[in-house]
């Protein structure tokens, strides 16, 4: 079977945080968008997210043609996928709702049409158990703001055709996005896997009153995260050995590994600490709306990736390098 790659129709299931990056991002790629999501207000609400965005995706540049007006939102699965070229499930992150959803959105889509899911670590196998052509069902895991962030994790299930995996890929680097195929499937896929370790230990430090919440991201925002824009933990740790390099690193840091800085286990969500973070986060909001600072994250970001995209080109590398 050959799949749709060249899209005109880009079918959006869900439009919550995630689903509404995706409409954002294809309609900013200049295709026709259909959504469907079954919360009443829905359709407001996706437009509300998606005319936020639009201002960060103007200023990245927008398609020819590419326009808010082309997004179509329709009232049943079934006229939301039909005649889509490419489809991607954003709905919530339940193991029975996706293997239902799978089962109605596979039934009434074209069969060559690829389906994608934006979930952060479900397994494909399970969830696309009950569908219709399974091979051409896919996680396309995406990062929020998904209209800005490149980065998409792309896994198969245990029916997935190899072929599938490529069409995907391509597909999603039509939309200007850098596929990274996760070759096995495993809970949480590989980003998913390391963010949630640095979040049970930041949840630990809470719980022990070690740091409030602004302490703890001010220990990412003024270090490491400044550099993982451009540079991962492997290579960055590199250049920490000096000269002699990795070797130097494990022999001078490996030990330290065996002492208990990090619990791994997630600690106990008591209320005390759901309260302690809630209020930490929500004094870190201060009199910003969510909104605002979503329109001052994305000019952050358009201002980290035109840094990084010119510096790489000034030492010869291409952006997805
Ligand atoms: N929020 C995040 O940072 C990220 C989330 N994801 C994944 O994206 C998916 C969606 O998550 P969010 O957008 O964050 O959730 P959300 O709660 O913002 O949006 C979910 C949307 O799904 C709708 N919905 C409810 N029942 C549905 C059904 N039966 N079929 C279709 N839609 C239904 C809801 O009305 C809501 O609009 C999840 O699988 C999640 O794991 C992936 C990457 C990042
Ligand atoms: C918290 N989360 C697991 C839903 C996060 C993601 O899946 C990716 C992201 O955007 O950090």
């Amino acid at each position: 079977m050959s799949f749709i790659t060249e899209i005109k129709t880009f079918a959006a299931l869900g439009s919550g945080v995630i689903g509404s990056g995706w409409v954002s991002r294809a309609l900013a790629h200049g295709l026709d968008v259909v959504a469907w999501d079954p919360a009443p207000g829905a359709e407001a609400a996706l437009r509300k997210r998606v005319a936020n965005a639009w201002g960060a995706l103007e200023k990245q540049g927008l398609a020819t043609g590419a326009s808010q007006d082309r997004l179509r939102f329709v009232a049943t699965i079934e006229e939301c996928v039909k005649d889509a070229d490419f489809i991607q499930e954003s709905a919530p992150e339940r193991l029975e709702l996706k293997l239902q959803l799978h089962g109605k959105i596979s039934a009434a889509a074209k069969p060559n049409a690829l389906i994608g899911s934006s979930t952060s670590g479900l397994l494909p196998s399970e969830f696309y158990e009950g569908s219709t052509h399974p091979e051409r069902c896919v996680v396309g895991h995406p990062f929020n703001p998904v209209y800005l962030l490149p980065l998409v994790e792309v896994v198969g299930g245990q029916h997935t055709a190899p072929e599938a995996i490529q069409a995907a890929i391509k597909v999603y680097q039509s939309l200007g996005m850098r596929p990274l195929h996760v070759r096995k499937e495993v809970p949480g896929f590989i980003a998913d896997r390391l963010l949630e370790a640095l979040w049970r230990e930041a949840l630990h430090l809470v719980n022990d009153g070690v740091a409030t919440t602004g302490e703890i991201d001010d220990a990412i925002r003024f270090g490491a995260g400044l550099r993982w824009s451009f540079m991962g933990t492997f290579l960055t740790y590199t250049l920490a050995g000096g000269d002699a390099g990795m070797r130097h690193f494990m022999a001078q840091f490996g030990p330290a590994l065996q002492l208990p800085w990090t619990y791994l286990p997630a600690p106990e969500l008591t209320d005390k600490l759901i309260d302690d973070v809630v209020e930490g986060t929500s004094e870190q909001l201060g009199k910003h709306s969510i909104s605002a600072l979503e329109r001052y994250r994305d000019d952050c970001l358009l201002a980290v990736l035109e840094a990084v995209k010119v510096t790489k080109a000034k030492h010869g590398m291409s952006f997805a390098e």
